[in-house]
């Protein structure tokens, strides 16, 4: 049977229980994911020669990392010809760009400095997103936008203020609005004398930053929480509940990270608290095994749920979401594009339930055939559909898609230094 002959099959059988695959295959070309340069070079970045800081690590050494922004360039566009649909580029401020010999640190970068990035995305026809990068440098030893050093922090808010400049640039030039989101490691291996101190500090940078004139109609800033990282394990300045409320109170977004949680804490069950109190809610999606070790997002559970609750709570607009995992024990360009096309096929299978019905037997409280329901929704022909989506994308179904990496490793790859 060819692709077509299944699909017509696959959507008989799901209108036999009230859902539309021609609808959900067209939703699907419009959810656009922000995909995270970093996985392409292991969060090295340009402007730097240092180790990986900040109590975040990649593991691994698989050969053929992007060392230079051409080639980082290269390999994302190798991973975005495997990815169906158009999405986002998520930038770092530690992948400037810097021309003719010049060299600023983080706290004068300029948009000149992400011009090729910028000229990346207009041919491309993508928008650009943005993080300040508050690791991997000197002067983020120990604290960045709290610390008690006066001239460190003042470093570090200048580079916050430099970020947003830079993201309304992408915007005002893309013509799609940038989400800018912040990310401190700051935090206490051991037991700390006050904990409130640095939460103030935090709080007063955060002030400072988006003290400058900027519009937020083309800037979201988004402050993502965490619970601990390494050598941070007693103390987070920047945690869930300081993260939220300071969102909220200052009329930013949110960003969970499910690698930011307890190991039983569910960000899936977070999405329909935020949205009852928030317009717009970012997510980091990645895949915590045992601690927040970012492993490439898979089809699993918690994938499934998280779309299930942006999907059946009619959100898709207002959950921005990125891939945030950096693997360096495998093809990093796989692990882009296996990361990508999961996210979308969990967004494909919340697409695909009978979501309505599902929520009517909740609320009768039939619980047994729920339970049946949603087992059973399991099977249908949902691989029928996604290989059909595939193709309506001109990319290629199924595994297909495997072959041309292998090659591009053995023909560019293999090559580098
Ligand atoms: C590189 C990212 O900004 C970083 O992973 C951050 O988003 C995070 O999740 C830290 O644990
Ligand atoms: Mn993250």
């Amino acid at each position: 049977m060819t692709t077509e002959q299944r699909y017509e099959s696959a959507r008989e059988i799901y209108k036999n229980i009230g859902v539309d695959t021609d609808r959900a295959v067209e939703t699907l070309k419009n959810i656009h994911i922000s995909m995270h340069c970093w996985q392409g070079d292991d969060v090295q970045g340009f402007d730097h020669e240092g180790p990986l800081s900040g109590g975040i690590q990649t593991t691994g050494n698989y050969p053929g990392k992007a060392a230079t922004p051409q080639e980082l360039m290269d390999d994302i566009d190798k991973a975005l010809s495997l990815i169906p649909g158009k999405h986002k580029l998520n930038l770092h401020a530690n992948y400037a760009v810097f021309e003719d010999g010049e060299f600023v640190d983080r706290d004068a970068l300029e948009p000149k400095h992400f011009r090729k990035w910028v000229e990346f995305a207009k041919e491309r026809g993508m928008g650009l997103d943005f993080n300040p990068t508050f690791f991997s440098h000197e002067k983020a030893e120990s604290f960045t936008l709290s610390s008690p050093d006066e001239e460190i922090r003042q470093f570090w808010i200048r580079h916050g203020q430099a970020c947003i400049r830079i993201s309304q640039y992408f915007a005002e030039e893309l013509g799609q609005p940038c989400v800018m989101n912040i990310w401190i490691p700051d935090g206490y291996k051991d037991v700390p004398a006050d904990r409130l101190s640095p939460r103030a500090r935090f709080k007063d940078s955060l002030d400072q930053i988006l003290s400058i004139d900027y519009d937020r109609s083309k800037v979201y800033v988004c402050l993502e929480s965490k619970v601990f990282g390494i050598g941070m394990e007693s103390y987070t300045v920047g945690s869930s509940e300081f993260c939220i409320n300071y969102a909220a109170n200052n009329g930013i977004l949110s960003l969970m990270d499910n690698g930011h949680y307890h190991p039983t804490e569910v960000v899936s069950d977070k999405i329909p608290a935020m949205l009852l109190f928030n317009e717009k809610l970012a997510l980091h999606v990645t895949r915590p095994v045992r601690w927040d070790s970012d492993h490439v997002v898979l089809f699993d559970d918690e994938t499934k749920e998280i779309a299930k609750e942006i999907v059946r709570n009619d959100a898709l607009d207002r959950v921005f979401l990125g891939l945030d995992f950096f693997d360096a024990s495998i093809n990093r360009i796989s692990a882009w594009v296996v990361g990508m096309r999961n996210m979308q096929k969990a967004f494909l299978f919340a697409l695909l339930q009978p979501n309505d019905k599902l929520k009517e037997l909740q609320n009768n409280g039939e619980f047994t055939e729920l339970m049946m329901l949603q087992e059973e929704l399991k099977l249908y022909p949902f691989g029928d559909v996604w290989n059909y989506f595939c193709g309506q994308c001109s990319v290629p179904e199924k595994e297909d898609w495997f072959k041309e990496v292998q090659q591009y490793e053995n023909e560019v790859l293999s090559k580098r230094a």
